[in-house]
């Protein structure tokens, strides 16, 4: 073991964790913990180099579509090691270029390239002992470990060959058939991605519909457009799997039924990284669903540990990370005990799903507002019914407004169709800063003839009285 390196503040994770430390940190001793790629889950393997794929498969999806409006286009392939080039072509130097900054040009700052766990206390600090040898004393710790990939045990021990959104991305050719394992958010948006460019696609769900998280009706009309669009198994447990002679991948489900596919990915949702950061020697112990718990301020159970972003939010969303990132780095120039300290914004979250259609949502489902006990009213409007739907000869799109009955108050927006993660902002804008649906219905402009008029259409079709 080597000398222990004394300092102020450790953060543990370099995705929304590698923000905390700016010009007010200068004079703050700081060591930072990445086991994996600088930058953390979004920019390296999540939200940036997914929707760089989405947008390539949204195009390959136009091009094929092109005879809906008239025009004479095909669709001839994808030139897919271009197209990993250009992405991680982007995304490495942004990565290599934010591990550089700190290394290099803050004095105050020691990276340390490897994984740490909490070895106790020493001398009134955290001890923190890496897998190389490292041993670092700190005042205080930021936990921002993030998310792993969770493999259901019928693969996992299994031994086949299988891809997470860690590696698939990078991939040596685009597969001809893959099967995504998971009905949620990667596996809905991998599963654009792969049948845009040219995949045959096989999703496996082990429930009776996809993003069951989600709104009834986004998730019923959404499983039905997927099942349309890739092959779709519901309701399907698989129980082995087995490398298949030529390459590739057999699943087995519970009825001996066979999926067989070239690549396999697993979708199967994140488990938080907490578990392996020897929490117990600090007194700490996880959430039931395996979160590390921490208060509205980003305080955990253990005096100057703070705790941010997927490690320990009930959401796994990049935008929630960041928010909280802020509040805990308010924080640490406050104080612990400051009476003023910051709160996280866990009031209306939203979330989009880069699939085909796109799908946004936020605030209360409404099952959520009905056992909430509010008197609802609600509207479901049709892309269909606007200008701009006919345009694109929309069929399927639509967008729910639930709102409280007499005050108007919005409750939740669910949408599915073009453009959904946008056309959503001016509820969430109007959810936040507490704009009725009357208000926001009429109290501004809606540019005509645009498509976020299905949502003013919605607005005025609540049932308010
Ligand atoms: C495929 C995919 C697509 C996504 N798309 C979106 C999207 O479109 N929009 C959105 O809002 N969210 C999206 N997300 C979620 C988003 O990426 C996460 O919510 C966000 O990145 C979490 O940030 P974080 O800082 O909490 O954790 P991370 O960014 O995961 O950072 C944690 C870091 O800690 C490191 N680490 C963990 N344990 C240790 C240890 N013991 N020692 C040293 N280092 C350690 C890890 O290597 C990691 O780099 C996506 C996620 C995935 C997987
Ligand atoms: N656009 C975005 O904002 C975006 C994109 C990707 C990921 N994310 C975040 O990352 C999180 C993780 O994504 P995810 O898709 O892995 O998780 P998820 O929670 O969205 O979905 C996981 C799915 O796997 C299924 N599942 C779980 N165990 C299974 C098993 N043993 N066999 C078969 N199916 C099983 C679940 O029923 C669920 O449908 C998301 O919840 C989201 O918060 C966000």
């Amino acid at each position: 073991m080597s000398t222990p390196h004394l300092v102020d503040l450790a953060i543990i994770g370099t995705g929304s964790g590698n923000s905390i430390p700016d010009e007010r940190f200068d004079d703050v001793s700081t060591a930072i913990f990445e086991e994996g790629v600088y930058g953390g889950t979004c920019l390296n393997v999540g939200c940036i180099p997914t929707k760089m794929f989405v947008y390539a498969a949204d195009v390959a999806e136009e091009v094929k579509e092109a005879g809906t409006y008239d025009i004479d286009a095909t669709f001839d392939g994808t030139r897919w090691p271009q197209l990993v080039d250009r992405v991680f072509g982007r995304i490495d130097p942004i990565s290599a270029g934010g591990r550089r900054y700190r290394v290099e040009d803050c004095p105050n700052i020691t990276v340390y390239s490897s994984h740490v766990r909490f070895d106790g206390r020493e001398d009134d600090r955290y001890r923190l002992v890496t897998a190389d040898g490292d041993v670092v004393l700190a005042t205080e710790v930021v936990i921002a470990a993030g998310a792993r990939p969770q493999i259901p045990d019928a693969v996992a021990d299994s031994g086949v060959r299988y891809y997470t959104n860690q590696d698939v991305m990078r991939l040596p050719e685009l597969p001809r058939r893959i099967t995504i394992l998971g009905s949620g958010y990667i596996a809905s948006e991998f599963a654009h991605v792969f049948a845009g460019l040219g995949t045959e696609v096989t999703l496996v769900a082990r429930g009776p519909a996809l993003l069951r998280k989600m709104d009834r009706d986004l998730s019923t009309r959404f499983t039905e457009t997927a099942r349309r669009q890739w092959d779709v198994r519901l309701n399907e447990t698989i129980v082995g799997a087995t490398e298949l002679p030529g390459g590739g991948v057999r699943l087995t489900g519970a009825g001996g039924e066979h999926i067989d596919s070239d690549v396999l990915l697993v979708a199967t949702g994140r488990t938080p990284n907490g578990d392996r950061l020897g929490l117990d020697t600090i007194g700490l112990t996880l959430t039931d669903d395996g979160r590390v718990q921490a208060d509205e301020h980003g305080r955990t159970g253990a005096r100057g540990v703070w705790a941010l972003g997927d490690v320990s939010s009930p959401y796994q969303l990049k935008h929630v990370a960041n928010q909280e990132q802020r509040t805990v780095q308010a924080n640490l120039l406050k104080g612990w005990d400051a009476a003023d300290l910051d709160s996280f914004a866990h009031q209306y979250v939203p979330a989009a799903v880069f699939t085909r259609p796109q799908l946004a949502t936020v605030g209360l489902t409404e099952a959520q507002a009905v056992d909430a006990g509010h008197d609802i009213t609600v509207k479901v409007q049709s892309y269909g019914d606007v200008a701009y739907g006919w345009a694109m000869e929309d069929t399927e799109g639509f967008c729910k407004v639930i709102a409280e009955r007499g005050t108007g108050r919005l409750l939740g927006v669910h949408i599915m169709g073009a453009q959904a993660s946008s056309i959503i902002q001016p509820a969430i804008q109007a959810m936040s800063f507490g704009l009725g649906a009357r208000e926001m219905a009429r109290g501004q402009y809606w540019i005509h003839p645009a498509l976020p008029e299905v949502l003013e259409n919605a607005l005025l079709g609540l049932d308010l009285d």
